[in-house]
């Protein structure tokens, strides 16, 4: 028989939880997980059968629930006998103005929440709201099962990435421009590396980091400065004849396109960009900035000029084995729209103005 490695039941895992689908969590018992953006009313009552349902989220959803979180990265509230809507109202907040939620909640302490913190920190990475029903169960026929120890330790590893082709692309900012692409081996989005030129492998290369922004980089959105930014960075490289631009598909600052949207109609609401994601249960920023580092580094570079605005980035490169000998501003595409945006960066999430 083939037996399956953590990364590839993670994948599965994610995939299932995305159908709908739980996942059972094995150790010392076995808990069946589901997101519950995806569960429909009966797969919830199928689970209800199997005995007390536990509603867990993240600490910041908790926060705005007024819950409390005993299990420091995960909270966990006893369901009961709600139903589905009064799950979805608890994981998304885009009901919390119109109908505020009114607990008081039974929140769960002691006992074990590994199973639960799994589910959660999958949820996440697949880009789903961070909110699952767990169950206990005696069997998990069918299920994907999933070491809960294994799958934290998993989670918390450094994803590895492979190249898979490169070929030349003329642009508009660079005829001498070449596409490369990386897969990383857990499944998750291709992030791919423009090289601008010939860069010298041995001297720091002019870099951006860029995150994936559909709205901003294909759309033209006024609410953010992504698109001239990318625009302006190719630019500027290939002014100097060399560089490399990572277009990382970490859309959203790593929430993805549906819970940004969600972010975005909270900030309709009133809400600002940090706010928003700690209202849906994300922290500010979820990229995982490794994956930036080593592409960096499997292409050979090992110092970088970087275009950026964002300590944090600085911060992550040299963490992970790329010197940053210079940061070279990166200061285009204000609009009436994006004023509060950037303001809201530069206070709360430390970038430079
Ligand atoms: N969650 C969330 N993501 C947003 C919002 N506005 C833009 N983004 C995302 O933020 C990311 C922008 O990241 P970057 O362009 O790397 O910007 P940065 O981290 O501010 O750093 P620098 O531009 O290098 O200074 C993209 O993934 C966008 O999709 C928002 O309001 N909420
Ligand atoms: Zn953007």
């Amino acid at each position: 028989m083939l037996s399956l490695t953590i990364t590839e039941r993670l994948a599965r895992a994610r995939s299932d939880l995305r159908l709908g689908l739980p996942v059972a969590i094995t150790g010392e018992r076995t808990v069946l997980v589901a997101a519950v953006e995806a569960l429909g009313p009966d797969r919830l009552e199928q689970m209800r059968a199997l005995g007390p349902l536990v509603l867990a989220i993240t600490p910041r959803r908790a926060e705005t629930l007024k819950a409390r979180a005993y299990d420091g990265d995960v909270a966990r509230i006893a369901v009961g006998t709600a139903p589905l809507s009064w799950l979805t109202a608890a994981a998304d907040p885009a009901g919390d103005l119109a109908s505020p939620m009114k607990g008081p909640f039974e929140t769960l302490r002691g006992g074990d929440a590994a199973a639960h913190r799994v589910g959660v920190a999958l949820a996440k990475t697949a880009q789903l709201l961070p909110a699952i029903v767990a169950v206990e169960a005696a069997s998990c026929e069918g299920l994907t099962t999933l070491p809960a120890a294994a799958a934290l330790d998993a989670l918390a590893r450094e994803p590895l990435l492979a190249p898979v082709v490169s070929a030349r692309l003329p642009m508009a900012a660079s005829e001498a421009g070449r596409v490369h692409i990386f897969r990383p081996e857990d499944d998750t989005a291709e992030h791919y590396a423009i090289e601008i030129g010939r860069p010298d492998r041995d001297a720091p290369v002019l870099a951006r980091l860029h995150s994936a922004c559909f709205t901003g980089d294909v759309l033209g959105s006024l609410k953010c400065d992504c698109g001239p930014q990318l625009r302006a960075a190719l630019a500027e490289m290939g002014a100097q004849g060399a560089g490399v631009l990572l277009y990382l598909n970490q859309e959203g600052r790593g929430i993805g396109l549906a819970n940004k949207m969600r972010a975005y109609a909270l900030q309709d609401q009133g809400f600002d960009t940090v706010e928003a994601n700690h209202r849906l249960g994300f922290e500010d920023d979820e990229r995982d900035f490794r994956i930036g580092a080593g592409i960096l580094r499997e292409m050979g570079f090992g110092a970088v000029r970087l275009l950026t605005n964002n300590p944090a980035k600085i911060r992550m490169m040299e963490t992970h084995g790329v010197k940053v000998v210079e940061r070279v501003p990166l200061k285009v595409g204000q609009t009436a729209q994006n004023a509060g945006y950037l303001a809201t960066k530069a206070l709360k999430s430390g970038h430079l103005l």
